[in-house]
């Protein structure tokens, strides 16, 4: 496989980058072409599983259609729909883990056209999906009960990484779906502030623990849930309880059973699933209980709808396609090093934190699947906050810092809250205005001209200048009816096949995380030192320093 930087279309793209860079201004390519809008604009309307649209408008980018001609022409160079169908096919394309990468077969459900797994495996989807259905409702129904009799009133999911941001991101985001009687809570950290604080609020008799792992060693969910028994034990006393409060999610019957949780206890997924990509698996649990099951299945439709539409559409109106396109442009050739994801909508308000690990740990490599050094730049650095929040701490460096920062927005046309107070809420109409006017902002800006008019004589040079804003700076917007659960999945999908695609063009496999191990292994090995009496021995003198004066300071 050929580094990316040899193919054609990308010398074709630098050669473009070089020589066109100065006519790429937003605010001649659109006093030039009153249709950009309408040519660089796609609204998306799936083919299966409930209605889901949304409008991608994706004008307000440095790009001409000889730019995205070529673009294009890369994604074919690169292979991009022979690796697409790879994975729908069930291929192995996680070398490095010699697996399949099968998230979309999770969502394959009604009626499942087999991708990837062929019927068995289909079943084995079904089977843990009314295994799922089946003890949400009864959770919900307070047909299931604790150990004194009582209905479970809190869960609260134990687990890290992608065993606990899709959870969180899920449950904030459906929360006008959410059981009125019923509490969740997450619990991620190994510091013991974060169970510590969580059980606080939790009644041992009415709590449900979920252990989601999916290797079932993770260090931080194991100890955590150790730590979470003991606490319930307290109270229950007797072991046999603990079936009754603790359930687990993994592909590791072994590990659940050692670890005391019968394996009837147990929602099982598979190594095809990775975990960044399992909130549509067992790891969905908490979604289910707290949205429903009904509501949790319009979720794994909406993501569906959106597999369809990667797997059939060609390159040129397919949406994750041209996200991916646009945004290696920035990332390739003008150099950007981040992308914000600004969702104008607060309950999307953890939308960049689950795709910070959803996009950073599958792109955040620098060796291709064939083992070469890139020598260009992968996985773009992923942030952003819900609108208009991050107008308040960060749009500042966005509009007049000298980064270039390509951002997504991201809005429903429509609240779950028209009404705040008892008057009809003016809310979402100033928050959809915000919405609009930034990324027009962002485009367009303000001349020197147009300030000093502002200003009136006497202004200072220096004030006039700072008050300018260049403009310019690229933005896609995307916009829906209503924030629903089926919309939600097709979001999701949406940026999980973006990203699928700018690695396969990266060569690099976005579906290991080699990266997160070295990290675990010496921190494993310090810990076994500050277990022991004698001095550490083996580190750099800033590790060795650091750790002396923290032995010095401790308390415990
Ligand atoms: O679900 P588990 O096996 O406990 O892994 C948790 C997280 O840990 C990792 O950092 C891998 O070690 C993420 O990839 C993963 O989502």
């Amino acid at each position: 496989m050929s580094l990316a930087s040899n193919y054609t279309a990308w010398k074709k793209l630098q050669s473009i980058y070089d020589s066109q860079r100065s006519e790429l201004v937003l605010k001649q390519l659109f006093a030039a072409d009153p249709q950009r809008f309408a040519k660089f604009s796609k609204t998306y309307h799936s083919t299966v599983g409930p209605e889901t649209t949304f409008l991608l408008d994706y004008s307000k980018n440095l790009i001409t259609e000889d730019v995205l001609s070529t673009l294009f022409s890369l994604a074919r160079e690169a292979g991009v729909e022979k690796t697409r169908d790879a994975m729908f096919s069930g291929a192995h394309i996680n070398t490095s883990e010699d697996r399949a990468v099968l998230h979309i077969a999770l969502r394959d459900i009604a009626p499942s056209e087999n991708w990837g797994i062929q019927e068995a495996g289909a079943n084995e989807v079904k089977e843990v999906l009314a295994h799922i259905k089946n003890f949400t409702d009864k959770v919900r129904s307070g047909e299931w009960t604790g150990y004194t009799g009582k209905r479970i009133t809190t869960i609260v999911n134990i687990g890290i990484g992608g065993s606990d941001l899709g959870p969180v991101m899920v449950t904030e985001a459906l929360k006008p779906y959410a059981h009125p009687d019923l509490t969740a809570h997450f619990v991620s950290n190994i510091d013991g502030t974060h169970l510590a604080e969580t059980v606080k609020l939790c009644d041992p008799e009415t709590t449900l623990f979920i252990v989601a792992s999916k290797t079932f060693t993770t260090q931080e969910t194991i100890t955590n849930a150790e730590s979470a028994r003991s606490w319930f034990l307290a109270t229950a006393k007797d072991k046999a309880h603990v079936a009754k409060h603790f359930v687990a999610l993994s592909t590791n019957a072994k590990a659940v059973s050692a670890f005391g949780i019968s394996t009837d206890n147990m929602f099982k997924f598979w190594d095809w699933v990775g975990g960044r990509y399992s909130l549509w698996s067992a790891i969905g649990l908490s979604i289910a209980l707290v949205i429903g099951y009904e509501n949790f299945e319009q979720l794994l439709l909406g993501a569906h709808g959106m597999d369809r539409h990667f797997k059939e559409t060609p390159l040129e109106n397919n949406l994750p396609v041209i996200l991916a396109l646009i945004g290696i442009w920035y990332n390739d050739f003008y150099g950007s090093q981040t992308h914000a994801l600004l969702p104008y909508d607060q309950y999307l308000h953890k939308f960049a934190d689950y795709f910070q690990q959803g996009d950073m740990e599958s792109n955040g490599k620098f060796i291709t699947k064939d083992g070469n050094r890139v020598d260009y730049q992968t996985g773009p650095i992923i942030w952003g906050a819900s609108g208009t929040n991050g107008q308040h701490s960060f749009y500042q460096l966005v509009h007049q810092g000298t980064k270039l920062i390509p951002a997504d927005f991201i809005a429903p046309a429509t609240t779950h809250n028209p009404h705040v107070g008892d008057v009809s809420s003016k809310h979402h109409r100033i928050l959809l205005s915000n919405f609009f006017a930034q990324p027009e902002a962002l485009a367009f800006g303000k001349t020197e001209e147009e300030v000093k008019k502002e200003l009136g004589a006497g202004a200072s040079e220096a004030l006039i200048k700072s008050k300018v804003f260049e403009g310019n700076r690229p933005s896609n917007s995307i916009l829906f009816p209503l924030l629903t659960p089926n919309a939600l999945g097709a979001l999701i999908a949406l940026y999980e096949h973006k990203i699928f695609t700018q690695g396969v063009i990266w060569g690099i496999n976005s579906f290991d995380q080699m990266g997160v191990e070295l990290g675990k292994v010496l921190a494993k090995n310090i810990l076994a030192q500050l277990n022991k009496p004698e001095d550490v021995t083996g580190h750099d003198s800033s590790t060795t320093g650091l750790i002396h004066q923290y032995q010095s300071w401790r308390k415990e």
